[in-house]
């Protein structure tokens, strides 16, 4: 069963959105709304599709072989599947974090340029200055790596890299972060870390965060969406899916009785 927010509060809309893998059907009739300036998770047993949903936001998919979207999806009221549209301006619009962190290897410095750098975002030395400094304070890391801009990014460490790459993403401004499982390569003090940054970083953009972890969902998401074998069942405020859920479904994922 899906409940949907009001239209015009949403910067994300499905509607009947479906996803093909070749043969094989991996979401079907998706129909969602994200609202702006909140987090929403997306959870449910492993292969229920929700990384292929996160991936249809910014087209991710695109690079699958074999890959078929149909239905609609709409950023902001605009299609993102229109032929017309820019992939590169997309993405630059939705950003993305991956489970593993992957900063290029490049200095801090550079890894948190070479967005503003390929958008050409900064119009002197001094602006890229700003933005790169801005984006590091944003992603909590400017007090840790302010002495050492120029040294390589994959020197840090694992939480550090993470964050590197939310200071990536926040440098060209997007208006949406995606975030992939953000945290499970991650140690517990890191984890905490990257999850009190998510609720920083809601104040100025959209998130929508796909976890494993129901107890990640409850700290850090406004609205949790429950998939389950390809099929949305259950969208609501988080504290509501947690406590109250309405579908058994759902009640039976989140007390653990399947996974
Ligand atoms: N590139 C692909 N080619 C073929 N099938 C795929 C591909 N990617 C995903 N699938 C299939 O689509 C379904 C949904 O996968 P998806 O990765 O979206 O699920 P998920 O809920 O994110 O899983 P997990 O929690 O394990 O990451 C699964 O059955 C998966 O095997």
């Amino acid at each position: 069963m899906n409940q949907f927010i009001p239209r015009g509060t949403s910067k994300i809309s499905a509607r009947g959105l479906n996803v093909h893998y070749g043969e094989k059907q991996a979401l079907h009739d998706i129909d969602l709304d994200i609202p702006a300036g909140e987090v929403t998770a997306l959870i449910g047993p492993s292969g229920c599709g929700k990384s292929t949903f996160l991936r249809c936001i910014n087209r991710m998919n695109d690079m699958v072989e074999g890959a078929k979207v149909t239905g609609s999806l709409t950023l902001d009221g605009s299609d993102v599947y229109d032929r017309e549209l820019d992939v590169v301006q997309l993405r630059a619009r939705v950003g993305m974090v991956f489970q593993k962190p992957n900063p290029f290897p490049k200095s801090i410095y550079d890894n948190v340029a070479y967005g503003p750098r390929i958008h050409g975002l900064a119009r002197d030395q001094a602006e890229l200055d700003e933005i790169v400094m801005n984006s590091l304070e944003k992603a909590g890391l400017l007090a840790e790596v302010e002495s050492r801009l120029s040294e390589s990014g994959t020197g840090l460490s694992g939480g550090q890299q993470q964050r590197l790459c939310i200071a990536r993403a926040i440098a060209v401004a997007p208006e949406v972060i995606l975030m992939d499982e953000p945290c499970s390569a991650l140690d517990p003090i890191a984890t905490a870390k990257v999850e009190e940054l998510i609720d920083e970083l809601r104040d100025n953009f959209t998130i929508v965060i796909v976890t494993h972890s129901m107890q990640q969902a409850a700290r850090v998401s406004q609205r949790t969406a429950f998939f389950h074998l390809g099929k949305l069942i259950e969208v609501g405020g988080t504290e509501e899916i947690f406590t109250n859920p309405k579908e058994p479904l759902t009640q039976g994922y989140i007390t653990g009785r399947f996974g």
